[in-house]
């Protein structure tokens, strides 16, 4: 798609010169209305939107499927992409607003007409487009995609939600913070309550933490790669622009761009990973071992993150992972991130191993994923309380499961993406109470290079503390 006849709002391109500056309602200028104007980055994050609503898409997956099918790049698909994930992000807060702007709850608004007037709300309350561009963009999507009609009720209700901006609408929309504290935060910060109320219980009960962390969960998160060892280096990815990271040895940040256009990860020898993720993989090799150290186990292991890690690892001292995961399809991605691990479809809980004959063991075990939402963008309103109790018993089996296979004198390392406490200490501390053979170790202890992973035994990593994802580490000796 071509850039002409386009206009650039304050550092956003949007289309249609004339027509995204043209006033929107109030009757029609000389008795005509003019043509809505087709906008392909509107229509993108629209469609996104619809099809995470009624296929159940996962935003991050299908949006690079999406703007290369319509052929999207660079500022247009960096628009598209802002306005999809941050409607998603935004919609708790957005929909209080169009409730008060209206006289049906946004329950009752036809999804499609509700998912047009999010994007129109989000362009007006936290991006630069300038309002009037912002109504008669999201107007003409409606007219073109739904209808006449539909559009003038978008029209009547983005018109009343710019008349204030975010700040304004704050207090009028979300509970005072002196009576209902945690509804405040859901509201402002666009949070499920269930969420503000578990993450506010991981960082210690203090609102002013669980409020840094709700608006980092807002942000837009970095683009962290990995340096395979023995295949890249992080002076490979800087010398193609990324920035060495503040903790990993591995990490750099790739400020802008297209990941897979950096040359070591279009070969396969670095990819994108969270420098968290790296972290807790490389304290797992740093434990002292007694005797051999020749196997190691990484139980969870699709699609590969951490198994490219201690894979590369591994090679590089001549051990040799065994990386299993119980889905076909995610052990293929598995092989795929790998070079020497053997790669096997199996339930951890099931071990197709013999017990006690790994020196070390990963276990990244399936869970909310409450600390990746900067990621998934729609992840928060997917999840529900109710999957927790069967994540943990899952959790607490795996983690048994990975005692089991360590020798007397290993260590595991129990891994979630996400700092609910009935995740994460909970869960080791009722396997370990459970158990005769099993010691918690000081896990900061072998992640000297970062500040503030909490008190101990345990550590957690923070997107507002560390840039990370809230990656959570308990390291524990197999004892004889
Ligand atoms: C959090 S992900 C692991 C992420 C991976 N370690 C990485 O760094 O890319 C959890 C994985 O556990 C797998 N899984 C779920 N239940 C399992 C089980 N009972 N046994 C083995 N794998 C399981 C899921 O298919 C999923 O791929």
């Amino acid at each position: 798609m071509t850039t002409s006849g386009r206009r650039e709002y304050g550092g956003i391109v949007t289309r249609g010169d004339k027509q995204a500056d043209r006033p929107t309602g109030g009757g029609r200028a000389g008795g005509k209305r003019p043509k809505p104007v087709r906008d392909e980055a509107r229509n993108v994050a629209y469609d996104l939107l619809r099809a995470v609503d009624e296929r159940d898409a996962y935003a991050n997956l299908l949006m690079p499927t999406l703007l290369r099918e319509r052929g999207l790049s660079g500022r247009d698909a960096a628009l598209a992409t802002e306005l999809a994930y941050g409607t998603l992000r935004g919609l708790g807060t957005y929909d209080e607003i169009i409730a008060a702007c209206s006289d049906r709850p946004p329950e009752d608004i036809d999804p499609p007409l509700l998912d047009a007037i999010r994007i129109g709300v989000h362009q007006l309350l936290r991006t630069r487009v300038p309002p009037h561009a912002a109504v008669s963009a999201t107007v003409d999507l409606v007219r073109l995609r739904i209808g006449t009609g539909a559009s003038k009720f978008a029209n009547a209700i983005l018109r009343k939600v710019a008349t204030r901006d975010l700040g304004q609408w704050l207090p009028i929309v979300a509970p005072d913070p002196k009576d209902d504290p945690v509804g405040h935060l859901a509201v402002a910060h666009s949070h499920p309550r269930w969420i503000v109320s578990a993450l506010r219980d991981a960082v210690g009960g203090r609102f002013e933490d669980a409020e840094a962390l709700l608006a980092a969960d807002n942000e837009r998160p970095a683009v962290t790669l990995v340096a395979w060892p023995g295949r890249s280096t992080v002076g490979e990815l800087a010398d193609s622009g990324a920035v060495p990271a503040r903790y990993s040895p591995y990490a750099a940040y790739l400020p802008d761009g297209d990941p897979s256009s950096v040359e070591a990860v279009g070969q396969g020898r670095a990819a994108v990973q969270d420098e968290a993720s790296q972290l807790v993989a490389l304290a797992l090799t740093r434990v002292p071992v007694e005797g051999s150290d020749r196997l190691w186990l990484d139980m969870c292991a699709g699609p590969g993150g951490k198994a490219g890690l201690l894979d590369s690892l591994a090679v590089q001292d001549d051990r040799h992972l065994l990386a299993a995961d119980q889905r076909f399809h995610r052990a293929r991605l598995v092989w795929r991130a790998t070079r020497r691990a053997g790669v096997i479809t199996a339930d951890g809980t099931e071990p197709a191993w013999r017990p006690s004959v790994f020196d070390r063991v990963l276990v990244d075990a399936p869970c909310t994923g409450l600390g990746a939402l900067r990621r998934r963008p729609e992840a928060r309103w997917r999840r529900s309380p109710e999957s927790v109790p069967e994540l943990a018993a899952l959790q607490r089996r795996l983690l048994g499961s990975a005692l089991d296979a360590t020798r007397p004198g290993g260590v595991v390392a129990y891994v979630t993406c996400s700092p609910h406490l009935a995740e994460t200490q909970a869960v080791v501390g009722d396997v370990v109470k459970r158990r005769s053979d099993a010691e918690v170790l000081i896990a900061p202890d072998y992640l000297e290079e970062v500040d503030h992973l909490g008190d101990g035994p345990y550590a957690q990593f923070w997107p507002h503390l560390h840039n990370t994802d809230a990656m959570f580490l308990a390291l524990l000796r197999k004892t004889p």
